[in-house]
């Protein structure tokens, strides 16, 4: 006993003194828990403290304590049997005012997340839980000095404990269940301060440094916790939705599963997509709204074909498509340009070059005999003559296919590098050269040669000033003694020499005037290949000579002409005693004299050009006629020494305009020679050879006879008469040989002569340009 009460002396007594007077009066429980003392610093110490026993301890004054301690101790029998009347009580109106029903609560405390208190009223759930509290601690230290006491008195009073064990057992477990709740409910709460949805609020242990009987400023009323988890229920047959409820649609709409992959969208367009043939630029479908009915049906319904059988179907017929982007130039871009060059795409006449062009040259023009059903093929006559076709000398139209700068023009307009095609590349050993962009056909326009057209004069001031220490020359014969200086000029300047090269620079007469460009030979052009054309390089000196380094396996070892060109022009020179240079020969140096320079800027044109040729033939002719006819001074002085050799007098020819015309008939070799692709579409012309050999015979025979020569693969049209007589301003050939055909003769004799005479010039042609 001793022992006990120093115990309760120590820890437990003061509170359950003031327990006892609580359970005694629980009407003053109120009063008690609250003081009425206002909050000072040691008040507010002791409130914050969670040990309501310290609270109480410090609360009252030791006299008190004292007294009440002798109170209790003296009615301490007294109050065990009224304790457990007062715990009864309690429990009773715990569960009156907290656990409404016993069953209910054991049913239902796996559920219950939060206090009965929330459950029951709100508002009053912060006050009576600052109650439960104490309520719930004083309850604690009841159970546990009765505990105790029973334990110690267990020994002397087994019938009691065994009598009322269980029913207090089975009360203290609704106690501590309650309590659990509590327990909860204040964990739950002084947990708040940390709960970001009770921010701010004045609850838990916050709560504590207010005086209970003190309402809590405005601002900082707490904010009702937030509401309770639903409880389970019971689903009844009232829960089931009347037939009314059915009938009425819902206003929330079901949410929609959430969609974990992107939907496959097909491709619509594409080399396995089976799409028809159309005009307009392949896109991909994306259409937003399709139809269900569209979506659900398979590849296989909507008409795709089979993976394997549409590649078989590619292979066998094959198929046109349009890459969505330019996948030509496998090169990086950004080649650096050389800084001295200044470019023009435009021929422009400098200094005295316009007026004495003005002077000497007439604008040639040269009439198209195909119709629309033959088309500008290979037969075409003006292609053969180096003549453009346009809407003014070609009647065919659109499909004529023989208008190469006018391809050329619409592709640079429309810009891009595609279309331009060509760049600037530096190569290892040879300065800077130019490379194609993309793929060109055999014989496809690829850049013009333009630049400055000056005089020989000009020419000749500028290399002894301007060019004085170059190494490179951009310097090319053009026409009427002109020169084309590129060195302010177009891309096509930096095209490099190669004795076996891809392309051609050809001299073209478009519009009447004169212009050359760079043509892709007979095998066409790859992707990312250098292009190159034979200079014919003609040094006039040894001094000039340059080594050669094409590569090529036949390559001549110089920058010098073609050795069959330099025979020639050998033999010409010691003929006439001057040297001529033919259009888009590349020069090197200007001779010392002036009067000299002349010849030695040009190149030595063969006597075996086609003018020459028809000429040759109609004075046969002629001359197989018995008549005499007097030769042009102009052509008796570009062959003296066949006049003279002959003794007779030169025939009379009309006047000619073109002698760029005979000049361009003298052109590259023609590879492949006989092979001969028609058609009408202007892509497909671009790949035609240029006229074979054959073709000319034919071209000049049915030239002599004024209509459109044959084509091979049109027998029918072959058997027709000719249609059309040449035009007044038809090709020099044509006036020529129609000439010849005035004379009274027999017509069979002549024209087979004349015939003989115009083969004889597709030989001498030939010949020659090898
Ligand atoms: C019209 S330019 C060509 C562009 C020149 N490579 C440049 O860098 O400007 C002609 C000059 O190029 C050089 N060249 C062109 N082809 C060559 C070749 N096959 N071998 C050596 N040099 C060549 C010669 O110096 C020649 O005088």
């Amino acid at each position: 006993m001793t022992r006990r009460t120093s115990r309760l002396a120590t820890s437990a007594t003061p509170a359950l003194a003031d327990v006892a007077t609580l359970l005694d009066n629980p009407d003053d429980a109120m009063s008690l828990d609250v003081p009425e003392q206002l909050l000072t610093p040691e008040n507010s110490r002791s409130e914050t403290s969670s040990n309501n026993e310290n609270a109480l301890t410090e609360e009252n004054p030791s006299s008190r304590r004292s007294q009440a301690y002798v109170d209790s101790l003296a009615n301490s029998k007294r109050s065990r049997s009224s304790l457990r009347h007062s715990i009864a009580v309690m429990e009773s109106s715990i569960r009156t005012k907290v656990l409404p029903d016993e069953d209910t609560v054991m049913e239902d405390a796996s559920v219950v997340p939060d206090t009965p208190i929330s459950n029951s009223s709100q508002e009053l759930q912060s006050e009576d839980l600052g109650v439960s509290l104490q309520q719930r601690t004083l309850r604690k230290r009841l159970h546990k000095e009765v505990g105790e006491e029973d334990a110690g008195s267990a020994k002397g009073t087994p019938k009691v404990q065994s009598t009322q064990s269980p029913r207090r057992s089975s009360r203290l477990s609704i106690v501590n269940k309650a309590s659990d709740f509590l327990d909860r409910a204040s964990s739950v709460l002084g947990k708040s301060g940390k709960d970001p949805n009770t921010k701010g609020k004045e609850v838990g242990r916050r709560a504590s440094l207010r005086p209970r009987n003190v309402a809590p400023p405005k601002e900082e009323m707490p904010t009702p916790a937030p509401e309770p988890a639903q409880k389970k229920r019971r689903v009844s047959e009232s829960d089931l939705p009347t037939s009314k409820e059915k009938d009425t649609p819902s206003e929330e709409p079901a949410p929609l599963a959430p969609q974990r992959f992107k939907r496959k969208v097909w491709l619509t367009h594409g080399l396995y997509s089976g799409q028809e043939e159309t005009d307009s630029p392949p896109k991909q479908r994306r259409r937003k709204s399709s139809t269900k009915n569209d979506s659900s049906r398979s590849i296989v319904e909507k008409g795709y074909p089979s993976f394997l059988f549409a590649g078989a179907r590619l292979l066998e017929k094959g198929r046109d498509f349009r890459l969505p982007y330019d996948i030509f130039s496998p090169l990086p871009p950004g080649q650096p340009k050389p800084n001295e060059w200044r470019k023009t795409n435009k021929n422009v006449f400098v200094g005295d070059a316009a007026d004495e062009w003005k002077a000497t040259k007439k604008l040639e023009l040269s009439t198209c005999m195909c119709s629309d059903e033959t088309g500008c093929d290979e037969d075409c006559q003006n292609r053969y003559m180096f003549y453009e076709c346009d809407n003014g000398n070609c009647r065919v139209g659109p499909d004529c296919g023989n208008r190469n700068f006018s391809e050329l023009k619409a592709r640079t307009k429309a810009g891009g590098k595609f279309n331009i095609g060509v760049e600037v590349i530096k190569t290892e050993d040879r300065g800077y050269g130019v490379r194609s962009n993309r793929a060109f056909d055999p014989n496809q326009i690829i850049v013009e040669y333009t630049g400055e057209i000056i005089t020989q004069q000009e020419c000749e001031r500028r290399m002894r000033t301007v060019y004085k220490k170059n190494d490179c020359y951009y310097l090319m014969y053009f026409d009427q003694n002109m020169i084309i200086d590129a060195t302010r000029g177009s891309i096509a300047r930096f095209v490099n020499h190669s004795c076996e090269p891809n392309c051609r620079m050809e001299k073209w007469t478009v519009a009447g005037k004169p212009r050359m460009a760079l043509f892709a030979g007979d095998q066409g052009i790859m992707t990312g290949e250098e292009l190159s054309y034979d200079y014919n390089f003609d040094p006039y000196s040894n001094k000039n000579v340059q080594e050669c380094r094409c590569g090529a396996e036949k390559c001549r070892g110089i920058l010098g002409p073609r050795p069959k060109d330099r025979d020639q022009r050998a033999n010409a020179e010691g003929a006439n005693g001057k040297k001529t240079v033919k259009a888009g020969t590349k020069r090197k140096r200007e001779a010392t004299s002036a009067a000299t320079s002349v010849a030695k800027k040009r190149k030595v044109i063969t006597q075996k050009s086609i003018k020459a040729g028809v000429k040759k033939a109609v004075a046969k002719a002629t001359t197989a006629r018995g008549k005499v006819t007097r030769k042009t001074p102009a052509s008796a002085s570009r062959s003296p020494a066949k006049g003279k050799a002959e003794g007779k007098k030169p025939i009379k020819l009309p006047k000619v305009k073109a002698a760029a015309r005979v000049k361009a008939a003298v052109r590259a070799p023609r590879k492949a020679e006989g092979a001969k692709a028609s058609s009408k579409s202007p892509a497909k012309v671009s790949q035609l050879k240029r006229p074979s050999a054959e073709t000319k015979k034919r071209i000049l025979a049915n030239a002599a006879k004024g209509s459109k020569p044959a084509s091979k693969k049109s027998p029918a049209k072959a058997a027709k008469p000719a249609a059309r007589k040449a035009p007044s301003k038809s090709p020099v050939k044509a006036k020529v040989l129609a000439q010849a055909k005035k004379t009274p003769t027999k017509s069979t004799g002549v024209t087979r002569r004349v015939r003989n005479a115009a083969k004889s010039v597709v030989r001498v042609v030939k010949g020659g340009k090898k």
